[in-house]
């Protein structure tokens, strides 16, 4: 499980909801995902029949319309075929419990720790625009607070205006500092620069927001490569953790931006945003099936406190009906 860690001299915060809390509240956000997947499993499961071939047409027609990938599918589905076909799983009430296994199969690779262990630990954030890249770093700020850390905000996003002050202001909000420099700036010599003053002012961890669009794919990519580079030279190991946002709602497109930000950095682990208003959950059964890259934390909504670990079991739970 995703282990969340605190200030060693912090008590135990309400930080990480206790598991019945967090099922509620995955189930309440992710209800669109569950009704899309009822309209078409509704028919498969909720009657007790038969499991044969028109039963896999149905099950697989309905997965699909959840945003899990027909490679997914197939990895889902073929170890329950197997198995039907030695006589197992024929109730569909057992079949379901099945498919929820091999869902958690697929889900349950161990994000790493939060925050890295390095003080101060660098963390990028990277995304294309728009997917809530800054607002998951005004939720992670928040958590990291609430739990006893120190942080600080990179603004490294230089290409717009907007950004630095969207930034600037969630800043403010929280009482945490944003290194910043004018617009057009060279984004690496902000991260060398906000990354030396969390090493002065003993921060625990800086949060880098950086660009999701520049004139070109190339140069965006290229530009992260620098700033990571950069990031290594002003504090060692540097950056710790790179963190992509995906938001949810943008269906299979999630496939390209990995491939693309991969390319450019290690994605050691995702964030996957706006789970709550969108029937496309399945998604993230097809990125980490697709990349094996941990998801840690989902956006739920959009308050500060809508950003929560992410529960495999919790999740199964809350989108099959
Ligand atoms: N419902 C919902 N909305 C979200 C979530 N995460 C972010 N948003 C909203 O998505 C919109 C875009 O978020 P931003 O943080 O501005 O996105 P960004 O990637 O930083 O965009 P740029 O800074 O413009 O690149 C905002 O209106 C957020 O409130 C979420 O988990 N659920």
């Amino acid at each position: 499980m995703f282990k969340w860690l605190r200030k060693k001299d912090k008590k135990e915060t309400a930080e990480v909801p206790e598991e019945k809390k967090l099922l509620g509240k995955f189930k309440e956000r992710l209800s669109r995902t569950r009704e899309k997947l009822k309209e078409g499993l509704g028919e498969v499961f909720v009657i007790e029949r038969n499991v044969d071939e028109k039963f896999f047409e149905e099950l697989e027609e309905a997965l699909i319309t959840a945003d899990i990938n027909i490679d997914t599918i197939k990895r889902l589905l073929t170890p329950l075929r197997i198995r039907v076909s030695q006589g197992e799983l024929l109730k569909t009430s057992e079949f379901k419990e099945a498919l929820k296994a091999e869902m958690l199969k697929i889900l349950s690779l161990e994000p790493p720790a939060f925050p890295p262990e390095a003080r101060p630990a660098a963390i990028f954030v990277v995304g294309v625009n728009g997917v809530g890249k800054t607002t998951s770093i005004a939720k992670l700020g928040y958590r990291l607070k609430k739990s006893g850390f120190s942080v600080l905000f990179i603004a490294a996003d230089t290409f717009r205006a907007a950004a630095i002050e969207q930034l600037e202001n969630w800043g403010k909000r929280m009482e945490i500092p944003v290194i910043k420099q004018k617009l057009g700036a060279d984004p690496a010599s902000v991260v060398f620069e906000g990354l030396k003053a969390a090493t002065s002012r003993q921060i625990d961890v800086a949060l880098i927001d950086t660009a999701g669009r520049l004139h070109t794919k190339y140069n965006l990519m290229e530009e992260l490569k620098k700033m990571a580079r950069v990031a290594g030279k002003a504090v060692e190991g540097a950056p710790h953790q790179n963190i992509l946002v995906i938001d949810a709602t943008t269906g299979q497109n999630a496939v390209s931006q990995v491939k693309w930000f991969k390319e450019a950095l290690p994605i050691h682990t995702l964030i996957v945003t706006k789970m709550d208003g969108t029937a496309k959950g399945g998604i993230v059964l097809t990125l980490t099936h697709l990349f094996k890259i941990p998801i840690s934390f989902i956006g739920l909504g959009e308050k500060l406190e809508d950003l929560e670990p992410f529960d495999p079991k919790a999740f199964v739970e809350a989108i099959i009906p």
